[in-house]
């Protein structure tokens, strides 16, 4: 018997292949062939299943952690799988875990920042989890400033130990993940002190708990922090707080490419620069823009599928209603987000690159790339995790009230993804980094120094500042350059009047922070900028597949125009464009959501994604939603019983007061 399908009028829609589309989004057909197996093989195991995980007490939910990441970790032994296809296991089961941080930060830490005996030694180990590590940074009175935090590490030449310590309740280290329970080591972030003087903040390899009885080391209290936003969600993983009494560690578990201490105590600063002391967060950040992607398709995914099932009003002679994918309200909030899906995955692939390119530099002690990295990597975390974020709550709205149900998938999701606006660094103070690093830019402008990179467009700043957007007709704004030239105008005009506001302050840091509402927006332009530019050059590319191209020219166009019509307050004050083109642009978009639309279902179908890992109702691959949310109603708990406990003690008394009152 042929499966039912709800969608497949809409699948016979589509106006392009499929399959190649399939291949665009994993960036490859090798990416595509492992991602579709390893998603099936974690789809199809039962200590995979996570439908009743919403409903479980914190401490089931942090035993099912453990028995998945147990059982993800023989799977990845039996199945003899490479790094590549251990990491997308591990993002398939979906659950959160100490797992993450100790592939995604202790031994990234490790390898970036500790030298060649420093990796003979703990990699192997870690790669085998016979240690299982954590990242110690921030603290219960620091986070965003780094150089702020308190906990000491105090080297001792007597012994050629360090003693690290928490001098204050606020130094107590706060929110590593894996650590509250799950740790036996951590890079520990303490301030170097050799001799009574501070060197600032550097990482040490710190063991934590017993390897035999996992109990804490002697000099260490160490626990989880409590519940977080949301039921299920974060709460799997164990954040975690430590505080050390002059807990001693040798000398060579400081972490010594960047600098070194030596058996007489001596500090020596490497050649490289400090900030790689940092670059373990640029790495994760990189990671954070294309899971940004993947959260922002799964969303719209959930929310594509259901308005093409959902239906409302319209019925003409007992036909059938309107589907509420075809309310232009309905795409003028959905269609964005899913070309912003599309542009997220595009840049996060060329952020990939830019990682790759800088440490490869960095390899070869060339720092040159390092500033335009840490910008890139800050302020496109900062962009995509906030539009993320906004767009999953946008697609439970988009579902109308089945959204609000936990089996829509959405609250969860919404839960679990928003600390990434907070974690790896604020999204407000990572977009003050990049406002930095442009205000440097737009200041070395006259010094010959010519930009370069994701900056290039400043070098042509005397050409931005005067030229006048030519557009006559919506269809102007199909122009790949025309588009292109209003986001580099546009921030170009605001970074140049940001910097001239700077310079009537006697003292620039004053004028910084007077001026950081403004120099945030002044970010976000330029990120936008990025993001455009990066969809527009993978245009440039060889596409194939029969209207594959078509359709992800019409998605690009959605993106910036959208963006244009959003920020158009930025494009007309500044004097890119003029009110009247602002108009034709929304004109054109309107058009290209009429595009859009019969490709919807086949769009939100490229990203793969198996109902296991979409996790919701209202975005099952066949569109059968009533009756599974039918279905599912029954399963609740609350449903075990026809009349609910607590009805004698509680309910029965109010219901029956009337007899009581009837005989007073
Ligand atoms: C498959 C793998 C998946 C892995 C996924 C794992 C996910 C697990 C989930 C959650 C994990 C969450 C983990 C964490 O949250 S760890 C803690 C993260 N903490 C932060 O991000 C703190 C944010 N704060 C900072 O980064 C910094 O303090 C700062 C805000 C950048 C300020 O630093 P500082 O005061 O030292 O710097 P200045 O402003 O004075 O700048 C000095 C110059 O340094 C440059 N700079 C700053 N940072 C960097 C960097 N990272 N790289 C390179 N350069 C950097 C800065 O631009 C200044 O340059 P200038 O030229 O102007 O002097
Ligand atoms: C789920 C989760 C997991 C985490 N995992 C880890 C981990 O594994 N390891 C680890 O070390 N840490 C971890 N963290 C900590 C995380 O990195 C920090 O919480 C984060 O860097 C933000 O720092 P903060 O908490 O100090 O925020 P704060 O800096 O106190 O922010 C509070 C407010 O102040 C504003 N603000 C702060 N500074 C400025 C400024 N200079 N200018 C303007 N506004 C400013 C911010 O925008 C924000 O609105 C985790 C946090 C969470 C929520």
């Amino acid at each position: 018997m042929e499966a039912l399908d709800y969608h497949a009028e809409e699948r016979r829609k589509a106006e392009f292949n499929l399959d190649e589309m399939k291949i665009v989004w994993a960036g490859s057909r090798r990416n595509y062939e492992l991602s579709d197996r390893v998603a099936r093989l974690v789809a199809s195991d039962p200590v995979f299943r996570k439908d009743n995980r919403t409903m479980l007490t914190r401490k089931d939910l942090f035993k099912d952690t453990l028995r998945k990441a147990a059982h993800a970790w023989k799977r990845i032994i039996d199945l003899r799988l490479s790094e590549e296809e251990a990491n997308m296991l591990r993002s398939y089961v979906d659950q959160p875990a100490f797992t993450d941080l100790h592939w995604g930060m202790f031994i990234p830490a490790i390898k970036g920042q500790g030298t060649s005996e420093q990796h003979e030694k703990w990699l192997p180990m870690a790669y085998k989890m016979q240690i299982i590590g954590c990242y110690a940074q921030t603290e219960l009175g620091h986070g965003s400033n780094v150089q702020g935090l308190e906990t000491t590490a105090t080297f001792d030449p007597q012994t050629d130990e360090f003693d690290l310590h928490s001098p204050t309740l606020t130094s107590s280290k706060w929110w590593p993940g894996g650590l509250g329970k799950v740790s036996t080591h951590a890079v520990v972030y303490a301030r170097l002190i050799t001799g009574g003087q501070d060197h600032g903040v550097h990482g040490f390899i710190v063991q934590l708990r017993g390897l035999d009885d996992h109990l804490p080391l002697p000099g260490i209290t160490v626990g989880d922090i409590g519940m977080k936003f949301g039921s299920g969600a974060y709460n799997s993983m164990d954040n975690g707080l430590l505080r050390f009494d002059h807990v001693r560690i040798p000398r060579n578990q400081m972490l010594m490419r960047v600098s070194q201490v030596t058996r007489e105590g001596k500090f020596v600063q490497s050649d490289v620069p400090r900030q790689l002391v940092y670059g373990t967060m640029v790495y994760v950040r990189q990671t954070i823009v294309s899971d940004a992607s993947c959260a922002l398709a799964r969303a719209v995914c959930i929310a594509t599928r259901y308005s093409a099932v959902r239906r409302q009003f319209g019925s003409q002679n007992g036909g059938p209603e309107i589907q509420v994918i075809d309310y232009k309200t309905q795409q003028s909030r959905l269609f964005p987000l899913l070309a912003s899906a599309y542009a997220f995955r595009f840049v996060g692939e060329w952020l990939k690159w830019l990682y790759t390119d800088v440490t490869q530099r960095l390899q070869a002690n060339d720092f040159s790339t390092l500033p335009e990295a840490h910008a890139c990597t800050a302020g496109l975390k900062s962009m995509t995790t906030s539009v993320t974020a906004d767009a999953i709550e946008e697609c439970r709205k988009l579902c109308g009230g089945h959204g609000y149900l936990s089996n829509s998938g959405l609250p969860e999701l919404f839960a679990v993804y928003i600390p990434t606006c907070t974690y790896e660094g604020d999204n407000v103070v990572l977009l003050l980094q990049v406002a930095r690093f442009l205000m440097k830019t737009v200041s070395q402008l006259g010094s010959g120094k010519k930009p370069v990179g994701t900056t290039a467009y400043m070098g042509r700043a005397e050409h931005l500042m005067q030229c006048r957007c030519e557009v006559e007709m919506a269809q102007d704004w199909l122009k790949p350059s025309t588009i292109l030239e209003a986001f580099e105008a546009r921030a170009v005009r605001m970074s140049i009047a940001c910097a001239k506001s700077l310079g009537k302050f006697s003292n620039p840091e004053d004028g910084f922070a007077e001026l950081s509402p403004d120099l945030v927006e002044v970010a976000i332009a330029h990120c936008q900028l990025i993001v455009v530019s990066k969809f527009l050059e993978k245009l440039q590319q060889d596409i194939p597949g029969k209207g594959v191209k078509r359709q992800l020219e019409i998605l690009c166009n959605v993106y910036a125009l959208h963006l244009l019509h959003k920020h158009l307050g930025d494009f007309v004050a500044t004097g890119c464009i003029t009110p009247n083109q602002g108009a034709l642009a929304n004109e054109q978009l309107r058009l290209l959501y009429a595009q859009v639309r019969p490709n919807a279902i086949a769009l939100v179908d490229a990203f793969n994604y198996t109902d296991h890992y979409l996790g919701s109702i209202l975005g099952c691959y066949d569109g059968n939603v009533y009756q599974k949310l039918y279905q599912e109603a029954w399963k609740d708990p609350l449903n075990d019983t026809v009349v609910p406990d607590g009805y004698l003690e509680y309910l029965r008394p109010i219901l029956k007061q009337h007899i009581r009152t009837a005989r007073l």
